[in-house]
Formats: structure tokens, sequence, C-alpha cells
């Protein structure tokens, strides 16, 4: 079996602040939705970090020059609805030229499978990066659905965003897709009986929405 690629745990102090004000049960909706949006800035930084440049000749005020360029029209981000557009919303603004994949799933209460709903996705994914982003890496059902989906419409060069990750989760991942890295803010101890991420934030579409 090929080895799987290294989980990388984006330590920031500024990260890890968000981080708690994110878990705390007191935060508001609005400011819920704020702090994900930021951590998405934040994270995006490390998320795209190797990421292809290309070159454009530019005229600064003083000369001309080959100038590094990233080819933003290429890099797709695949939200994992609902609680992906959360992230959306900061890396859209890193990346405004970036295409937008939608990718409906939701977890079933009692089985925990992840139920498809819809799957949106720009064409030449070949060609394409693809960083796939929901804030909650649980079981990993939802997020192992999302790869193959994107697989199976041509995805080949695909990294998986999120703010928190389960060990469950990650082994899920990396045994069925070990080409895919892992970024996250942190990797919580475990999952309740429930299939919620201990300590974790609860349920992060609801927080973000409003919604029960
Ligand atoms: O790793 P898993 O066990 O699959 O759990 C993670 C999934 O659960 C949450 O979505 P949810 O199903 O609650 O849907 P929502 O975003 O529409 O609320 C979360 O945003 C992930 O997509
Ligand atoms: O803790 C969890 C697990 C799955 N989905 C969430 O939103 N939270
Ligand atoms: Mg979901």
């Amino acid at each position: 079996m090929k080895p799987s690629l290294p989980v990388t745990v984006v330590d920031h102090p500024l990260v890890q602040h968000k981080l708690t004000l994110l878990r705390d049960r007191n935060s508001s909706t609005a400011t819920f939705r704020q702090l994900v949006k930021e951590l998405a800035l934040l994270l995006g930084y490390e998320v795209t970090r190797d990421l292809p440049l290309t070159t454009a000749r530019i005229e600064t005020p003083v000369t001309s020059m080959e100038a590094p360029r990233l080819d933003g029209k290429k890099l797709v981000f695949a939200s994992v609805l609902r609680a992906g557009e959360g992230l959306i919303a900061g890396l859209s603004e890193l990346v405004p030229a970036a295409r937008i994949a939608h990718i409906g799933l939701y977890r079933d209460h009692d089985t925990l499978e992840a139920v498809q709903y819809y799957f949106k996705v720009p064409d030449n994914l070949a060609n394409r990066p693809v960083i796939v982003v929901d804030p909650m890496l649980a079981t990993g059902n939802s997020v192992c659905a999302a790869v193959d989906l994107l697989k199976k419409a041509g995805a080949c060069n695909i990294r998986f965003l999120c703010l928190l990750a389960a060990p469950e989760g990650i082994a899920q991942l990396q045994n069925r897709h070990p080409d895919v890295a892992i970024i996250t803010a942190a990797i919580d101890e475990r999952l309740n009986e429930h299939g919620y991420i201990v300590p974790g934030l609860g349920d992060a579409g609801d927080r973000m929405f409003g919604t029960r």
C-alpha cells in the first residue's frame, strides 16, 4: 500500500486563538461565521503553499520584469455543503479567480453515512489542483464520498482543508485516499457515541447558519 501523505496541523498562535473562540458554546452565529472566514484566510496561506507558479511580464515603475503569478483560474475550491461554505467565504477572497465546486452531502443521523444531494464542478478537473474544504472531519465518511466523486469526475490532484479532525476520520481518509494531503487547525481526541468530535465545537453547519 502507498504511504499516506502527512497531516499538517497549523499551530500558528492566531489560528489556535481563533479556534478556541470558535469552540466556545457562547460564541454567537455571527461570531462563528466571522471566525470561520478568518480561519480560512489564515489556513488558506498554508493550503496553497506549494501551488505551482507561472510568470507574467509586467512593468514596475522602474523597469519591466518576469514576475511570479498564481494561475488562479486553474485552482478549484470544492465546498462540502453546507459548512464548507463558511470556509469558501474567506478562500474566495484570497484567490478571487478560483473556480468553486459544490458537493452536497449530509450525514445520516443514525448510520453516519454520507448522503449525496448535489454535485456541480468546473470542467477539466484533471488539469486543476482541487482543495476540498469542510470545517469538520469526523468519521471521514463525508470527505471520502466527496473525494470519490471528484476522482470519478477526473480530479487527480486533491488536498483537504478542515478546522477540526478526529483520529478516526484521518485514519479513514488516509486509508482510502493516501494521495490526499490533510491540512487542519487541530486534531481532537475522539468521536463520541453520536459521531461528534470531542471536545469539538458541536455541529458546524448548525452553528454557522443558526439552525438546529
Ligand atoms: O466526517 P463525517 O462523519 O462525515 O462528518 C463530517 C460532516 O458532518 C458535517 O456536515 P453535516 O452532515 O452535519 O451536514 P451540514 O453541513 O449540511 O450541516 C460536516 O460539515 C461534515 O460534512
Ligand atoms: O462534531 C461534528 C461531527 C460531524 N459534524 C459536525 O458538524 N460536528
Ligand atoms: Mg456536510
